[in-house]
């Protein structure tokens, strides 16, 4: 682990579980993992296993499919509708600062958080984010791809499906590692992974376009406001632009996710938080604005980079049981959470972040 004081984003190599590791190398793994992940609810993590070559190839894909005609990009909207969450969105449809306003108590914080302009929610133009949702061709409950007809970009289907799978292949890896930092009891990891499929899982992938740099001189905006994610944990790519920042549970500040081309960032979300009975807690984020310093001249506006980001949601089930594992429950002699699943769990969030921010 390289923890140079409470800035810096811990690593922790996961190779022993993405490559056959023996039992002795997964153990010390897994320690190192409830080190590094548990004050802060997020982990650099290297020898996670993805192909180098597949994650340029997506970020060449990624960049492809943004720079189409709006019209092309039309052809596989995002059904006006909770769900399917999936195809092309121009406006995203998560709003994080509302999010993390649902998750403080503090009414005043509430009131910062949602003033804080959301890049997602802004009316702003020059702010929008727009996104493309990709899941499992056989995910059972109700969220059915929505793809481009091939002929608008050749090879995105069979590519995107590709990263999708072996991203599964990965966060599969990673859940036997966290398990395994839990301690918990054979039937709980057999029930854990038993409803992590992998058919709930969501492959997004992201842009942010260029801003002018004027727009910066507004203090309160950012990319993507603070939240935490719905999911069990999310595997986080990034371009070389950087922004995305975890919250530092203790200073209060946000350590920067620099991006390292080796490496995936990975955050603990409100499911598995839940599941690990608060061992784990779920990360606030955000993505701040990069790209003041490579900032390039647009038609006389001065502009920011654009910025491309791939995070990989790994979603449990959505009808297995959430709750805080017996055994944690009776290390820590009380159940924090309540059980609930992850349908009830995401509509509930859902449907109060749309409405909490208009
Ligand atoms: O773009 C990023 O780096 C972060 C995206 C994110 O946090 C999200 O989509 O939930
Ligand atoms: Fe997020």
């Amino acid at each position: 682990m390289h923890l140079n004081g409470t800035h810096v984003i811990p690593t922790v190599d996961l190779s022993a579980f993405t490559s056959g590791g023996d039992v002795q190398s997964r153990e010390e793994a897994a320690r190192e993992l409830a080190r590094s992940c548990r004050p802060h609810g997020c982990v650099a993590v290297t020898g996670h296993g993805v192909p180098s070559a597949l994650l340029k190839e997506a970020f060449d894909t990624s960049k492809k499919l943004f720079d189409l005609p709006l019209e092309e990009k039309m052809k596989a909207p995002h059904p006006d509708a909770f769900r399917p969450h999936r195809g092309y969105s121009a406006i995203g449809r998560e709003r994080g600062a509302a999010k993390g306003a649902m998750d403080t108590e503090d009414e005043k914080r509430k009131e910062e958080l949602k003033r804080v302009t959301d890049y997602k929610v802004s009316i702003l133009s020059v702010l929008a984010v727009e996104s493309y949702e990709i899941g499992s061709d056989e995910n059972p409950f109700e969220q059915h791809n929505i793809w481009l007809p091939e002929d608008v970009l050749p090879g995105f289907r069979h590519l995107t499906t590709e990263l999708f799978w072996r991203l599964r292949d990965t966060s599969m890896a990673i859940l036997d590692a966290l398990i395994m930092s839990l301690g918990l009891s054979e039937e709980e990891a057999v029930y854990v992974r038993s409803i992590h499929s992998g058919h709930n899982n969501q492959l997004r992938l992201l842009h942010y376009p260029p801003i002018p740099t004027e727009v910066l001189k507004n203090k309160d905006l950012s990319r993507l406001g603070e939240h935490k994610d719905f999911s069990s944990f999310t595997l986080l790519f990034q371009d070389t632009h950087g922004g995305l920042e975890f919250a530092n549970c203790e200073t209060g500040g946000f350590m920067q996710a620099t991006p390292k081309w080796d490496t995936v960032y990975v955050n603990i979300g409100d499911m598995f938080e839940r599941l690990s009975n608060g061992f784990y807690r779920a990360a606030t984020h955000r993505v701040t604005i990069p790209g003041r310093e490579s900032s390039s001249t647009d038609g006389g506006t001065e502009v920011t980079s654009a910025r491309y980001s791939i995070p990989y949601f790994v979603g449990p089930d959505y009808d297995g049981v959430i709750a805080p594992q017996q055994s944690l429950v009776l290390a820590h002699q009380n159940a924090l959470y309540e059980p609930t699943t992850y349908r009830n769990f995401s509509e509930k969030m859902f449907k109060a972040t749309l409405n909490s921010v208009s």
